[in-house]
């Protein structure tokens, strides 16, 4: 397959990175992951504004525009023939010589790739399940930066007790899963953490919040507890990977009687008619 190495499209075997790229040594960067239904990207505009804005958050300035990145991707996507799946994309600040402090010349390098990634339709029907663990992340996780570590050490505890996404919880608080955005409903109200340092303002939670008006479904964006989580009468996560998936249960507890909620159903309805409506598929 084909992949993008700055303004270069290559073959996936003579991609390299330099050891000393700062992305590789520090995760000094940026990433998005954008979904791709029927060979058109979903969302594009989000991400790409998103990147940039994480860039900025980090002083690192992007050697191209939002429509050079964009046309690079497309034809990206159309080297490959990409029909159902992501795009994976980041910036790094690029390679010199190791210090911590920022280097003169900054020459960031950005990549990207594709991958064809079916939708999750199993999961999404069933509903999954998940744990909570402690949020010991730093306090950006509004920059969508290289530096996963938090996130990836909660996927996996998840995973090794058989769970779909780690809950995250400061004190006990509910702030997002390790790569999703957290949601309930209860009493015909939904509830989010509201977007700030603590969570990345997801692209499918901007979606979620738009379609919410349409269903008549009410919406409060404040934190709710890990009490409120364990008896909400519907729990769902969404990521652009995840899509709307509902939360069956937490810490092997069920959440009401284990089968995704009605207003759940109706959002995936929702978000389902917006794919359809931006790509076709
Ligand atoms: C920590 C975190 N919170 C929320 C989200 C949801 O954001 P989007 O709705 O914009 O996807 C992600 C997505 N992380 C990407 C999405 O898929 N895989 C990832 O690593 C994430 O990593």
């Amino acid at each position: 397959g084909t992949i993008l190495v700055n303004d270069q499209f290559l073959d996936r075997v003579n991609g390299t990175v330099d050891i000393e790229d700062r992305g590789y040594q520090f995760g000094d960067g940026v990433y998005e992951v954008v979904r791709v239904y029927g060979g058109k990207m979903f969302t594009a505009e989000e991400h790409l504004t998103r990147l940039f804005e994480s860039a900025e958050k980090i002083f690192l300035k992007l050697p191209f525009t939002l429509e050079e990145l964009t046309a690079r991707l497309e034809k990206l996507m159309d080297d490959n023939q990409l029909d159902t799946g992501i795009i994976y994309l980041q910036v790094t600040r690029g390679a010199s010589s190791r210090q911590h402090h920022f280097p003169q010349e900054q020459n960031a390098v950005l990549t990207a790739y594709t991958k064809e990634v079916a939708r999750p339709v199993k999961d999404m029907s069933a509903g999954v399940k998940a744990i909570t663990t402690p949020d010991v992340r730093w306090l950006r996780c509004d920059i969508k930066s290289l530096n996963l570590l938090g996130n990836l050490l909660a996927k996996q505890e998840a995973v090794s007790k058989g769970g779909f996404e780690a809950i995250l919880h400061r004190d006990e608080t509910v702030t997002e899963g390790s790569s999703s955005n957290i949601f309930i409903i209860s009493n015909n109200t939904m509830y989010t953490h509201p977007a700030t340092n603590l969570i990345l303002n997801g692209i499918t939670r901007r979606e979620i919040l738009k379609h919410c008006a349409n269903i008549g479904l009410q919406v409060a964006e404040r934190p709710f507890t890990l009490d409120e989580l364990k008896n909400a009468d519907e729990a769902f996560m969404a990521s652009t990977t995840a899509e709307v998936m509902p939360l069956t249960s937490i810490n092997d507890e069920l959440i009401a009687n284990g089968a995704p909620g009605n207003w759940t159903r109706k959002l995936q309805e929702a978000f389902e008619t917006g794919v359809e409506k931006e790509c076709g598929a």
